[in-house]
């Protein structure tokens, strides 16, 4: 039984039932953001400068509780900042009187041409940011033609968004301490195309979420939890994390699902080696925005050692304080293969829906086209170590 279809009274009165009366309270806020987008007229949109508007505003429209969901991190956020203010410290050494008429954005990822390499994070419960959740934002990235990854905990099933959206999406697995369960998701995520598996290895127990924790922990170890993907699976007693998960998860998905296996969260070298070793498709440096161990370093200063140790044999990834198209440029010069982002393209959502989400995307890749112009690298490729000093 699902305890939030029938009414919203219903939806207030479970959550209620499990100690979430803020909870409760940001959820009717969030049913109303569906009109959100009528308030805005052409002009104020041009108003759009960079994701940092686009942030304003969803603290505006978006209750306290999505606030700090969405913009919280372990302990006291020192890894969330510290993601954001390493970029500051790396700088540009651009090139002059070089063609850049053109600029192309195409980067190649298993074997696919993408349009650009700016791909969005997986992101769990986007219902809080706003009552289209992950269907506006896989709409987003369809029409904008960048790569969405969907969250396990997912509002609505990675199926529904498919259909919605006509996506290639890929898939974030969060496997569970019953494999029975975990194979069902993978069978889910399959069944509705999805070509790339992104195994989230830095969660083995939830971080210390002190601003917007309470509200996760709840609903995460709520027996009630009935999340899309988990829809008709989710036995009693199955968390969404396994403290017990090791490197053999790897040999099992490769003999339980047809996806590529992409590990989200390396941060070292001894981890970039093992990953090589275990044959996985790809990596994802990431600390899950500095939501999961506090005191981790920022991932564009864990990327130099992973990128020296993977060598280009597998694509690797970066995710975590990207916020503008110098801190893309500058993760790829280090050597990264595509960028993700997370907290950027949630503003976007918060403050406007499917549109929202369209213009985060739209200010990222049109900063990053503008970077590439004045630094004389007209193609990903060109964007080599040499653009960049001071990592
Ligand atoms: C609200 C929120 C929910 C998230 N949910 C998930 C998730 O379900 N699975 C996952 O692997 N990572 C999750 N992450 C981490 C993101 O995938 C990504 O690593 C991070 O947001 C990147 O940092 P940025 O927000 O600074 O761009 C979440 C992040 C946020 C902000
Ligand atoms: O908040 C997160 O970072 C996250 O990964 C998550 C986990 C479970 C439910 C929702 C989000």
């Amino acid at each position: 039984m699902d305890p939030f279809q029938n009414s919203d009274l219903q939806r207030r009165k479970f959550l209620e039932w499990i100690g979430l009366s803020g909870l409760a309270l940001a959820f009717p806020a969030i049913s109303l953001s569906g009109c959100q987008s009528s308030r805005f007229h052409e002009d104020e949109k041009q108003e759009f400068k960079n994701v940092f508007d686009l942030e304003g505003l969803s603290e505006k429209v978006m209750g306290k509780d999505a606030i700090d969901y969405l913009n919280g991190g372990a302990d006291d956020s020192k890894t969330v900042k510290a993601n954001v203010v390493a970029y500051q410290k790396i700088q540009i050494r651009a090139r002059r009187l070089i063609d850049v008429s053109t600029i192309s954005t195409k980067v190649e990822l298993f074997g696919q041409t993408y349009e650009t390499p700016i791909i969005l994070s997986p992101v769990g419960f986007q219902k809080f940011f706003h009552q289209d959740g992950e269907v506006a934002t896989a709409k987003a990235s369809v029409k904008k033609q960048h790569q969405m990854i969907v969250s396990s905990v997912s509002n609505y099933s990675v199926n529904e968004i498919a259909a919605q959206s006509q996506a290639d999406l890929w898939f974030q697995l969060y496997p569970t301490t019953n494999r029975e369960v975990t194979k069902k998701l993978l069978e889910r995520a399959e069944k509705a195309g999805c070509k790339v598996c992104v195994l989230t290895v830095d969660t083995p127990v939830i971080g210390n979420r002190e601003r917007g924790g309470t509200t996760l922990t709840k609903l995460i170890y709520s027996k009630e939890l009935k999340m899309g993907n988990y829809e008709g699976i989710l036995t009693e007693g199955t968390g969404i994390d396994d403290p017990g998960l090791t490197w053999e998860i790897i040999s099992w998905l490769r003999a339980n699902c047809d996806m590529k296996i992409v590990l989200k969260g390396i941060v070292t070298r001894e981890d970039a080696t093992l990953a090589l070793e275990y044959g996985v498709d790809g990596i994802i440096v990431s600390n899950h925005g500095g939501r999961q161990l506090e005191s981790l370093r920022s991932t564009i200063e864990c990327l130099p050692e992973i990128v020296e140790e993977i060598k280009g044999r597998i694509p690797v990834l970066i995710d975590g304080g990207i916020r503008r198209g110098t801190d893309i440029f500058k993760a790829l010069a280090i050597g990264a293969n595509a960028v993700c982002i997370g907290r950027p393209f949630c503003w976007g959502l918060g403050a406007l829906g499917q549109e929202g989400v369209e213009i985060a995307l739209d200010i990222l890749k049109a900063e990053l086209i503008r970077d590439m112009q004045l630094a004389g690298t007209p193609s990903i490729e060109k964007i080599t170590c040499d653009f960049v000093i001071g990592f």
